[in-house]
């Protein structure tokens, strides 16, 4: 459902992302995992072009994400098509990126509205379904700044689903959360996990990683060094800098 192919991305001289590809088949679940600076936010925002990659290709459902189908072969996707394309991918941030202007329920529904058609009472349905599947009914009205991180969070994530995405990237969803708020956020990717939605997370959360993933990979100077099944790459390690970093992980849990 996701396939990224050879992508290479660079920020002048330095190069973030080194040849990565890496798939996602429909359903599966894949964790991103590695060292701050490895390249795991970048590869997320070249999967849907918020960054534009120097080569490679990104596939979702068959489609080839920033390229338009023309009578003359593909070419650049208009910002129209883009993000069109766009709404495919579901997104959440680190930070929430909730609009603060906005109560809970326009941060939900604008895009639908903008981006899909929907009507304000179609949006407004499917946001009110949203919001008490992740725990949030009666929080229409909120707005952000009078909800806390976790909860804003998973405003977030309904705000992703509620344009009906084919998959979900997660960049850190809880990293910047307290941790007693963590578990609220990581109950609702649980139940998304369920329902079988193809998902990309990058985490720091190695017990959600086993409990969730199909595969880890763990990145490495912008280079995927490791993939497998949570077992192998958890418990087995077999590159050095994936053995490193777990044991550093370790190390500083206890
Ligand atoms: N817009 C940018 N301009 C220049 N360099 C950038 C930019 N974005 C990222 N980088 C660099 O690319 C590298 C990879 O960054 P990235 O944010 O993808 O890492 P990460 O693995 O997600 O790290 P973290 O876990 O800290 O979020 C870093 O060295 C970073 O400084």
């Amino acid at each position: 459902m996701i396939s990224a192919r050879n992508l290479v991305k660079r920020f002048g001289d330095f190069t973030a992302l080194d040849d990565v590809s890496i798939d996602v088949p429909e359903g599966r679940v894949c964790a991103v995992i590695g060292a701050s600076g490895s390249g795991k936010s970048t590869l997320l925002r070249c999967i849907n072009q918020l960054e534009p990659t120097e080569s490679g290709e990104v596939l979702v459902d068959g489609k080839r994400i920033g390229w338009t189908e023309g009578r003359n072969g593909p070419h650049r996707a208009s910002e129209r098509d883009l993000r069109l394309q766009r709404a495919d991918i579901g997104m959440v941030f680190q930070h929430f990126n909730l609009f603060p202007h906005f109560s809970v329920m326009q941060n939900l529904i604008e895009a639908p509205m903008a981006v899909r058609g929907l009507s304000r009472a179609e949006a407004r349905e499917r946001a009110s379904n949203l919001l008490a599947e992740v725990g949030l009914e009666g929080r229409e009205d909120a707005f952000p700044s009078e909800l806390s991180g976790g909860q804003q969070q998973r405003v977030a994530i309904a705000r992703a689903l509620c344009m009906e995405p084919k998959v979900m990237l997660f960049d850190e969803p809880t990293s910047a959360l307290d941790p007693e708020l963590v578990g609220e956020v990581l109950r609702v990717m649980e139940r998304l996990v369920k329902k079988g939605m193809t998902m990309m997370v990058v985490t720091h959360e190695m017990d959600f990683a086993r409990d969730a993933a199909d595969r880890i990979v763990f990145f490495d100077q912008g280079k995927i060094v490791e993939s497998g099944s949570p077992g192998q790459v958890l418990d087995s390690p077999e590159h050095p800098r994936t053995q490193a970093f777990l044991s550093r992980l370790l190390r500083v849990r206890t």
